[in-house]
């Protein structure tokens, strides 16, 4: 029989009311994340940068003290109805807030217009989505691919070893700062636990591990599936399936026909591994230990996934061309250390004897070359390159786990990158001052002769006038 309290039937004081505990009222409990006052945010400076499935993202200006500076930041509202995923979403960022691969939050915001808001860093390039889809522009290559991988699997790795599982792990929930280089994970909003483990449906049915599709309980694996996914991805610079594909017999097909991308042109260190991070058994994946251990191998085949990326649209320089991998050989850009450094051994996953030759780069990585001006480009990034290895010029490397020096590193780096682009400018500036003393020589020398014609004509007529009066006064003798 159900035992609801009455107040009619009570005689006494009236019953204490008790709240009903969900599994998830812990995680609603904001109080530990900092409450940002309203002197804090710039919401004149505000605005829309995007909408998820339940919430609005914008972009605005934050200070953590009234005597700080403004920086860029991102705040994300919900409606009313969401607002309990939004601060389980703060609540897992902020137990996060540590790694350096995941949006860190500043805290919350309580805002006239929007009400409450999740107040997080800015990630200005966008998501990795739009990067490989949308700016095909913008050229990358392996290198950035194995930074890439490594970061968003060391930052998976820290929250499996947190028993969390984030369930939506997808191109559009990985951002970019840093020209492209540094990569975060965002959208805590499907965040959960192990031991809450669960049979509904969440996440992005691309991405989505196929136990999830059948309703099965599921585990860590299931972000490693999407690992495999995203990994395709970003080599094939594609998308994996038919688009027009109807939903149902897509998940049908990928639930119980091992339905996955399509075939690549690609070097099978790289494909295997992709494809047993996407085994329809979860048992026979790798884990986030194993991935994090197979992509640094690969960064170290791979080292310069850290050598900033520009969009040539922007006016902005195009890609700084990437030197050769020198196996072994010390990346120009130490790439961002997490303080997660597991003690795993590489297992079956063979540590990445890539071929010596780049042919590794299937075709459809290979993005159709923009006109460019090489000579200028290949200039800066001499310059660039020569202040790197500069014992006065070059970045100090970062701390593991330091983000504050891995920002300073990323500034250093942008320092001498201007320094580079203004030592051109120089260089472009005194080769016009050069053309212009030329011409001016030439300008002069024009005068000069302008001046000995008007002297020679004038020399002319004054012979002719000699000339003339000679023969008159010859006229007049004869
Ligand atoms: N910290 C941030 N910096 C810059 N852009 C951001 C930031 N957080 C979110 N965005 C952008 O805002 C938009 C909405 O993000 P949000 O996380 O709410 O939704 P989503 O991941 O696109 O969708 P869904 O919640 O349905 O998975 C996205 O385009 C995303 O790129």
């Amino acid at each position: 029989m159900d035992r609801k309290p009455s107040s009619s039937s009570s005689t006494g004081p009236p019953a204490p009311v008790i709240q009903r505990k969900t599994r998830d009222s812990d995680l609603c409990l904001t109080s530990d994340i900092p409450k940002i006052p309203p002197n804090c945010i710039d919401e004149l400076n505000s605005h829309f940068l995007g909408k998820g499935t339940f919430g609005v993202v914008e972009k605005t200006k934050y200070r953590k003290t009234r005597d700080d500076t403004y920086r860029p930041a991102a705040i994300k509202y919900a409606s009313a109805t969401h607002l309990s995923i939004l601060k389980r979403e703060a609540k897992h960022m902020w137990n996060l807030r540590n790694h350096v691969n995941i949006i860190k939050i500043y805290g919350m915001y309580e805002s006239h217009r929007n009400g409450q808001g999740l107040v997080m860093e800015y990630m200005d390039c966008g998501c990795v989505a739009d990067l490989i889809y949308d700016r095909k522009n913008i050229e990358y290559k392996m290198d950035h691919v194995a930074s890439w991988m490594y970061q968003l699997s060391s930052a998976v790795n820290f929250f499996h070893s947190k028993d969390q599982i984030h369930r939506d792990l997808k191109l559009q929930n990985m951002l970019l700062s840093h020209h492209h280089r540094t990569l975060k994970i965002c959208d805590f909003g499907t965040f959960t636990s192990i031991h809450q483990s669960m049979t509904s449906n969440r996440g992005s049915p691309i991405t989505m591990a196929p136990e999830i599709f059948r309703c099965e309980p599921y585990n860590m694996k299931a972000d490693i599936f999407s690992i495999g996914i995203i990994m395709w991805q970003m080599i094939a610079r594609d998308h994996p399936y038919t688009m027009n594909m109807p939903i149902t017999p897509f998940l049908y097909n990928v639930a119980t026909r091992n339905l996955r991308p399509h075939e690549i042109e690609c070097n099978p260190i790289l494909s295997n591994f992709y494809k047993r991070c996407w085994s329809d058994n979860p048992a026979s994946r790798p884990t986030s230990a194993d991935c994090v251990e197979y992509f640094r191998c690969l960064r170290s085949e791979y080292p310069n996934g850290n050598v900033p990326l520009w969009d040539p649209a922007s006016g902005a320089s195009n890609t700084v061309k990437i030197p050769k991998s020198q196996p072994g050989g010390r990346s120009p850009l130490p790439l961002p250390k997490t303080e997660i450094t597991p003690d795993v051994k590489p297992k079956e996953v063979a540590p990445a004897k890539v071929q010596e030759t780049p042919a590794l780069l299937p075709d459809t990585l290979k993005v159709p070359k923009v006109e460019r001006q090489i000579s200028n480009e290949e200039e800066k990034q001499k310059i660039f390159m020569t202040a790197l290895s500069n014992e006065d010029t070059r970045p100090i490397d970062p701390n593991e786990g330091d983000e504050s020096s891995l920002e300073l590193y990323h500034q250093h780096c942008l320092v001498n990158l201007n320094y580079a682009e203004v030592l051109l400018a120089k260089k472009e500036a005194i080769n016009e001052k050069h053309k212009l003393v030329q011409k001016w020589a030439e300008h002069e020398r024009t005068l000069e002769l302008l001046e000995r014609i008007a002297c020679l004509e004038q020399e002319i007529a004054y012979q002719e006038c000699n000339n003339a009066k000679e023969k008159s006064s010859f006229s007049v003798r004869m």
